[in-house]
């Protein structure tokens, strides 16, 4: 790229915050409009209006199966991944509970559930959870309800470890939920091999007595960007979430063996929708789209992962190129592979602060962390820094995320932005 020429100013914008939330493809707008013009009969009617509904449902419910590898039986609808996330959470302490009355030490009283439970549900996550799995534990442990172990990632790899999930596991552990990949590093986590050890901890020496442990992962952040596939990962549950791969605001859960092996207790009660796991009249024209973001990935998803890479590692190099040893890769660490669109990276300097970088980028929408913490933009990510990375150096993140359709020619407006801001600050300082 030529820095030498003066640069003609660009309108143009690039949106780099893929992780954050992504636009609905065309194809998914056309089959919510469809969907919502000819699909609008209630599902549970049985008269053709409502039957279209149904198998406009029926066939979003296939493609979002086939696209994580389970069966259409064992997917139901959500509102989005929170729903999904806490549902989860709150069936495995419903199940433990409802399996081992005593451990309930008398129930729940009129006055709300007991305080002092003889044996509490303990539940296994990691400290680099998103907050709809962080919160809702973090919520039930003050209350006394559960136990929660919340694993540290290695501050080698940026990644939880095998044997730290398995050492944190005890007699009354009844659910492990690890998230995929990590939202604002990209760090992808050994869902496959922490479920494999696990669940052999599971057969081998738990005696009856003691809670099956369930296992959940939040795909939220692979699902479109990498293959994701629930035999292979080993997963009783599977969080999708339908806005980070251009699809619309709700979300869907898969449960494997669903009405059979794994439980699923629902949040809601109603009508009797999704045999009443998730009742409300269903939302037929965002299931549609939903199904058809779904059908997209069962497409293309080589292609996308192939381009995203791509764009991803131009990015880098540009930001190697042009800040040399003054860029820190914070999701690149020995020993863990990133999804392919993510590129978290600190410009090291006095005053190049990630907000204040942004700031002074014209052309460039991107984040310095997750979105539900853009109001903490200027404390460094706690994600960066319970993964090892210094303050001075995570108060300085850039969250790039790419996208399906980001160019390399996006890629060298915003590192002229870039260039230009460190430039402006660094003379300012
Ligand atoms: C990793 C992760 N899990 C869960 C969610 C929550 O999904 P939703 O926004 O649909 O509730 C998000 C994104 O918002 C996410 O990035
Ligand atoms: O990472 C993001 O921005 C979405 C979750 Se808040």
């Amino acid at each position: 790229m030529d820095l030498s020429r003066p640069r003609a100013k660009s309108q143009r914008t690039i949106y780099l915050d893929y992780n954050a939330t992504t636009p609905l493809e065309p194809e998914v707008l056309t089959a919510i409009q469809t969907a919502l013009q000819t699909a609008w009969g209630n599902p549970s009617s049985s008269y053709e209006a409502g039957k279209k509904a149904k198998a406009a449902i029926d066939t979003a419910r296939t493609n979002i199966a086939k696209m994580v590898g389970g069966k259409k039986e064992d997917v139901i609808f959500t509102s989005g991944g929170t729903e999904a996330n806490n549902m989860v959470i709150l069936t495995a302490m419903r199940h433990f509970w409802n399996s081992f009355p005593e451990a309930q030490g008398g129930g729940d009283t009129e006055n709300g559930p007991t305080q002092h439970r003889s044996v509490k549900p303990h539940i296994i996550t990691t400290n680099i959870e998103h907050d709809s799995v962080r919160l809702p534990l973090e919520a039930f442990q003050k209350e006394g309800r559960i136990d929660v172990t919340f694993v540290p990632a290695s501050k080698l790899t940026g990644r939880v470890e095998v044997q730290d999930i398995l050492a944190a596991v005890r007699p009354s552990t009844c659910l492990v939920t690890i998230m995929m990949a990590n939202n604002e590093t990209g760090i992808i986590m050994p869902i496959a091999d922490i479920m494999r050890a696990v669940r052999s901890v599971n057969s081998e020496n738990r005696s009856a007595p003691q809670p099956r442990i369930l296992l959940h992962t939040d795909a939220a952040q692979t699902i479109g960007k990498v293959p994701v596939d629930v035999e292979e990962l080993g997963v009783d549950y599977l969080t999708v979430v339908g806005h980070k791969f251009y699809g619309p605001r709700i979300g869907a859960l898969y449960i494997r063996g669903l009405r059979q092996d794994t439980p699923l207790y629902p949040m809601l009660y109603g009508g009797g929708q999704e045999d009443n796991y998730r009742p409300g009249t269903e939302n037929t024209g965002m299931i549609a789209g939903l199904g058809m973001a779904a059908s997209l990935v069962n497409q293309n998803l080589e292609k996308y992962e192939s381009h995203m890479r791509e764009v991803r590692d131009y990015l880098e190099q540009q930001l190697k190129d042009r800040f040399g040893s003054s860029v820190h890769f914070n999701g690149r660490l020995t020993g863990s592979e990133r999804i392919p669109n993510t590129c978290n990276v600190s410009i090291l300097g006095r005053g190049l602060q990630g907000q204040r970088v942004l700031s002074r980028c014209p052309h460039l929408q991107a984040s310095v962390g997750s979105a539900c913490h853009s109001h903490n933009i200027n404390r460094p990510s706690h994600i960066l820094l319970a993964i090892g990375i210094p303050c001075e150096v995570a108060g300085n993140a850039l969250r790039l995320s790419v996208g399906r359709h980001t160019t390399t020619d996006d890629i060298d407006l915003i590192i002229q932005d870039l260039q230009e801001a460190v430039t402006a600050i660094t003379a300012e300082e």
